[in-house]
Order: structure tokens, then sequence, then C-alpha cells
């Protein structure tokens, strides 16, 4: 919904001075745990109802205890009555036992299971070495509904680190997609129009997340002047022409595009050293970054789909009931974010965006 606006049209979205969507959701977040958890918890509660909460924890989240556990520190991270719903996932490895699985999702527990090649990303030490051997859980996973969440790279040192998720499809994603037709897939933080292409020519099971990160910046970004550690995440950004694929799958309109940030918090201390951490933390603004793609891409008006729609229509889950509001206002984004001992750079730390998140 457009708001009223006294001087223009108030059916051109492009100019309107506030945007009302329904209460969105964040498909893919990473929250940490101790200090850092309750520094960055706030920020994903304060704009979005629920998230799904990766479980690259170190050790990971594997069984239904710890998940609950889990989503209880959770939980006490946040003030008293938060209207925010964590929804956890587990984490798959070559040993996950189908049974506890299906269990703790029947119990509610978990929501999702996350697949991590091992080695692909930050810890992902314990994840797959050969998705042949979870089989039988994804076929579980199938039979019961439950959506398998992938991150798509391959972690072969000899494949261009730039060329990894395309690879994967190839050799991974699509032979899991025809073998399971009916297992619910989401590709997790899509970086290439490989990834918009598969997930367009694939049936309704298959959807991806899009951070805001592979909206705005290309790979250009991470050498710009130098080298920019806060721009590095994984999977890496790409060239030019695979973000602005993504940028039309965003704004398509097509229910197989959600929301998901990937906020990913590192301490300062942890980016700015010689071998830096992969990941971005774009929780703090991270509706206002979606909206200037948005209305930069001409598409207000699908901003709403994206981040408050096609998520919990593909999960299976309801829509949340209420509404946010963002105003066509100036908002500074700080160079740090109280955490630890260094903070945390945000993602457009020093930039002005034109939207601010009212509540
Ligand atoms: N995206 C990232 O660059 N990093 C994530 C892991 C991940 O989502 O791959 C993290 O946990 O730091
Ligand atoms: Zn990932
Ligand atoms: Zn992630």
């Amino acid at each position: 919904m457009i708001g009223q606006n006294t001087k223009l049209n108030e059916n051109d979205v492009s100019t309107a001075d506030n945007l009302t969507i329904r209460r969105p959701d964040d498909w893919h977040v990473h929250l940490r745990d101790g200090d850092m958890l309750q520094a960055v918890a706030q920020y994903t509660a304060r704009q979005f109802a629920r998230a799904i909460v990766m479980p690259n924890l170190s050790p990971p989240v594997i069984t239904a205890a710890a998940g609950a556990a889990y989503r209880d520190r959770i939980m006490a991270a946040l003030p008293e009555g938060c209207d925010f719903e964590p929804l956890m996932t587990s984490y798959l490895t070559d040993t996950t036992d189908a049974d506890d699985l299906a269990q703790g999702f029947a119990d509610g527990i978990f929501t999702a299971a996350k697949l991590y090649p091992a080695n692909a990303t930050t810890n992902s030490a314990h994840g797959v070495t050969d998705v042949a051997n979870l089989h039988a859980v994804l076929e579980r996973m199938q039979k019961i509904g439950m959506p398998l969440l992938v991150h798509g790279e391959v972690t072969d040192s000899e494949i261009d680190i730039f060329d990894r998720e395309a690879v994967f499809i190839e050799r991974i994603l699509s032979g899991l997609a025809r073998d399971l037709p009916e297992l619910k897939i989401v590709f997790e933080h899509i970086t290439t129009s490989d990834a918009v292409d598969f997930v367009m020519a694939s049936g309704p099971h298959v959807a991806a997340t899009i951070t805001p990160q592979h909206l705005h910046i290309n790979r250009n970004a991470i050498f710009a002047g130098g080298i920019r550690p806060h721009a590095y995440c994984l999977p890496v950004a790409k060239r030019e022409q695979h973000r602005l694929a993504l940028r039309r799958a965003a704004t398509s309109g097509s229910p197989k595009f959600f929301l998901g940030t990937d906020t990913a918090p590192h301490e300062v201390a942890a980016k700015e050293t010689a071998c830096g951490c992969a990941g971005i933390f774009n929780a703090p603004y991270a509706l206002e970054s979606y909206a200037t793609v948005f209305e930069e891409e001409d598409a207000l008006d699908r901003l709403e789909g994206f981040a408050s729609e096609h998520g919990p229509d593909f999960y299976g889950l309801p829509r949340n009931e209420g509404t946010v509001t963002l105003e066509r206002q100036p908002v500074d984004v700080p160079e740090n974010i109280a955490a630890g001992g260094t903070g945390i750079v945000p993602f457009h730390a020093g930039e002005q965006l034109g939207w601010r998140f009212a509540g």
C-alpha cells in the first residue's frame, strides 16, 4: 500500500512519501551466539516478524535439543515480550539421522534443514562431504515437506571462486532437484544469472533468497581503490551482468524469489586482518537497503511480495498480520555499530539511504 501524498497522485509509487507493507520476514540470518547475539538480535527483531536462523554456530546446531536451547538464548537476548519468532534450522552432516530430523520438524523445533558443502563458508567444517551421503535424509524431508536450504557453492579449490555457484548448479543442485522433484529447495543468497535461470526453469518447489548486497554491489566493490573487507561475503559478489539479473529477478514479482538478508556479523578485528572473515552485516538497515533497490527499479509496488508474501507462501506458513512503514527521509548509516571490542561495520557504512524504517 502506497501512502497518501498531498502533492502527488497517490498511485504514483515512485514519488509517494511513505510505503506501508505487510510485516516482512527475513528468510536467512546469522544471529551468532553469546555477546554477539546480544548485540545483533535486536536489529533483525526490529524490522522482521520472523527469521530463519542459520545453524552455523561453533559447534553447529545439529540436534533438536540444541535447536531448542539456541532458540531460548535468542529470545533471552531480546526485550521481554518482543514480538519476534526465530525459525530454527538444523545443520546437516554426513551422519544426520533422518528420524531425529523428522522428529525435530514434527515437534516444531526445526523449520528447515541447511546443507553446507563441507568448508564452503564460515563454520562449515562439519558440512556435508558428498550429497550422496544424505540421500535417505533428503527423501524423508521430501516426504514430510521439510524445506532444504542450500549454500550453493562447490568447494573444489580448482574451481575459480567466481564460478563456484554455477558449477554447483551443474554438478549438484540440478541432480538433486531432478531426483527429488517434490523436495522444497531454497537456493540461498544467489549471486548469478545462472542461478536465476535455474530457479526460473525449475518447478514450484525450487525458490531462492536474494541479499541486499548482491543487489547493490558487483565484484568491483571488493577492490575499489584497495581491498575492501567489508564488501566481502560468500558467495562473493560477481560481475555487473549478474547483479542486474538479480535485480530483475527480485523485482519481477515472481513468487520464486524472496527476502533473505544473510546478515552475517563479524567484528571489525575479524574482518580487517590478513585473512578476513566472509560476511556482511546488513540487519540494521535491511529494509531501507532493499527499498532503495526496488525504487531504483521502479518496482516499489513489488517490495511487499518479495519481503512479506513469497517467503511464507513457499514455506507453507501464514503471512504475518500487521504492517510496517518506510518513510522517504534521508538516513545516515553509521560507520560502526557497537558489538564486542571493535564493533561491526554495517553494510552501507557512511552512506545515506533515502528511506527510513518507521516501525
Ligand atoms: N555469507 C557469508 O559470507 N558468511 C556467513 C556464512 C554464509 O552464509 O555462507 C557467515 O556465517 O559469516
Ligand atoms: Zn551461505
Ligand atoms: Zn548465510
